[in-house]
Formats: C-alpha cells, sequence, structure tokens
C-alpha cells in the first residue's frame, strides 16, 4: 500500500497486510471465527492474566515493523533511574524507608514515545484500528476498550540495550498490548505477578514478598519471540523485564489501552519513566492525583 493511502485513512478496519488473518481470522467481530478466538483467548487471560498469541503478525508485516522499529530505537535516548514500582515519589513523603511501596529498583533502558511513532507505520495503524480494538476487547471480556489517552506512553517502544532492564513495576492503565519486533541475544525475559494487587487492595505485603525474593512462587515468565503479541493486565500484575545481554537490544511495542477514555499518566511518574512531560500532562494534574476510580495508586 502507498504510503499516501495509508495516511488517507488512519483508521481503516482492513488487518490484511498486517495481522496473519489465516492463523487469526479477526477482521469480522462477532463472527463464528472471530468468536471461537476470543473464547480461546479468554481462557488463557483467565488463567494467569496473560495472553499469548504467537505469530501474530503477518511475515511482510514483521519485516516492515522490525525496519520501522529499529529505526526509531536509534534515536532513542537511553536513560538510567531508580524509582519505586509506582514511580510516585509524590506519594513517598511520608513513607518508612523500608516500606515496600518506596523501595528503588532499576530502569536502564530507551523509550521511543507515541509522538514519535508515525502514524502509518504498521505498529500505529495496528493501534488504531477499531477491528483491533474489538479483539482486544472480546480478549479481556470488555464491550470496547479506549486508547491511553497518554500522549506519550498511549503507544511506546521499549528499548532494552546489553545490560539493561526494566525492574518490577505496575502499570498506570489497565491493558497493554505488547508486540516483540527484536530478540534479544540473551536475557530480556517477561516475568509478572498476575493480579498481584486487585481493586481496592495494594497488597503491600505481597509486594514486599516480590521485591525481597521471597516470592518466587508468585512469578511467571513468558519469552516473547519476534511477531509475537500479548495482552497483559499491567495495572494489577506486578512486572518486569529481566537484564538484557548481547549485543542485538530487545525491542518491543506497547499498545496501551484502558476500560475508560482520558486515561492519561500522572506528572511525577511521567516524568520519572519518560524524563519529559506534554502540555496535556500538565492540564490533567488538576484531576485525582493519588487514586483511581478502583482505589489503587494511579
Ligand atoms: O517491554 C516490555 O515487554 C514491557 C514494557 C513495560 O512493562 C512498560 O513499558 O511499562
Ligand atoms: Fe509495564
Amino acid at each position: 500500500m502507498s504510503t499516501l493511502a495509508r495516511f488517507a485513512d488512519p483508521e481503516s478496519d482492513r488487518l490484511d497486510g498486517i495481522v496473519d488473518l489465516e492463523r487469526y481470522p479477526i477482521e469480522r467481530p462477532g463472527s463464528p471465527e472471530w468468536c471461537a478466538v476470543v473464547a480461546d483467548a479468554r481462557v488463557s487471560i483467565e488463567a494467569d492474566g496473560c495472553l499469548s498469541l504467537p505469530g501474530f503478525l503477518d511475515a511482510d508485516a514483521l519485516t516492515d515493523a522490525h525496519a520501522e522499529v529499529a529505526s526509531l530505537a536509534g534515536k532513542a535516548v537511553r536513560r538510567e533511574a531508580w524509582s519505586s514500582v509506582y514511580a510516585r515519589i509524590e506519594l513517598e513523603g511520608d513513607m518508612a524507608p523500608d516500606d515496600p511501596r518506596r523501595v528503588e529498583v532499576r530502569r536502564c533502558l530507551g523509550h521511543v514515545t507515541r509522538d514519535q511513532i508515525a502514524p502509518d507505520t504498521v505498529v500505529a495503524r495496528l493501534y488504531a484500528s477499531p477491528v483491533f480494538k474489538a479483539f482486544v476487547a472480546g480478549c479481556l471480556g470488555l464491550e470496547r476498550v479506549y486508547e491511553y489517552a497518554d500522549p506519550l506512553a498511549g503507544l511506546i517502544v521499549t528499548v532494552v540495550p546489553d545490560g539493561g532492564e526494566l525492574s518490577w513495576h505496575y502499570d498506570t492503565n489497565e491493558f497493554v498490548v505488547s508486540l516483540m519486533t527484536q530478540q534479544p541475544d540473551d536475557g530480556g525475559l517477561f516475568e509478572f505477578c498476575p493480579d498481584l494487587r486487585k481493586p481496592s487492595d495494594e497488597n503491600i505485603d505481597g509486594l514486599g514478598r516480590v521485591l525481597r525474593g521471597e516470592a518466587d512462587e508468585l512469578v511467571h515468565t513468558r519469552a516473547l519471540r519476534p511477531g509475537d503479541l500479548q495482552i497483559f493486565r499491567g495495572r494489577y500484575s506486578l512486572h518486569r523485564v529481566t537484564p538484557v545481554r548481547g549485543e542485538q537490544e530487545r525491542h518491543v511495542v506497547c499498545l496501551g489501552y484502558a476500560d475508560r477514555p482520558g486515561v492519561i499518566g500522572p506528572v511525577d511518574r511521567t516524568r520519572a519513566v519518560y524524563g519529559r512531560v506534554t502540555e496535556a500532562h500538565l492540564l490533567a494534574e488538576g484531576r485525582a492525583t493519588t487514586a483511581a476510580p478502583d482505589g489503587l495508586v494511579l
């Protein structure tokens, strides 16, 4: 498809040429084939909060996505920073130094943010596609999902170089769909503790046990491969990317969605994680900064 044709309709319903539709026939929401794929997906997501769909991308789309993401990743600044699992410095003021909510863990990676990703790239087209959103909603048992309104974090590439990692954390938005475009030589595994926190229950004890390495039985591991899609409840399941080793960086695209419109990351967290904020973050700052509708730290 020509670049102009793609730009003309960034919300095109067509997923052919992006998704391997023979393996995952999801282009007609509600059809018997769609319902069968979604029913299987729900079983996995209910089992441990994380669904993996191997070989989701069409082979040519994966070649394009790999090249597009690698070119963007070349421009991403690698930053090392330490922060709590919430990265909410404003909330830590009165807590004891050994409170699990303020224990600092290491992040060392680069980010390509949504404002740097052109709308005609494979990943941006997938992200905005109404058919794809209907599929994600179906897998999660929801009527619909909304694009995460955060102008930086809504669509993001994590670029993890040799020696880099993304330690334990919770996300602000409910669901992340991740898509690997480049696998590292070694390491870079995705680890998660399904539903470690639940609406109205931060589970501080469980958090402390995981941070102290005393809860291996709660930790699940997934090794993604290029072209695989993963759907994951990152707001409730503590998760991390283990250290990467070797020359080849790890490139993963995170397509963020929420269960309601207008979700945007808080200013302090956005600054801690991405090193900058936008006007939209500053404008949203007047809203509640400590709790979301589910009673958890935003
Ligand atoms: O790179 C990944 O697999 C996950 C990234 C992640 O958890 C995040 O960016 O919040
Ligand atoms: Fe995350």
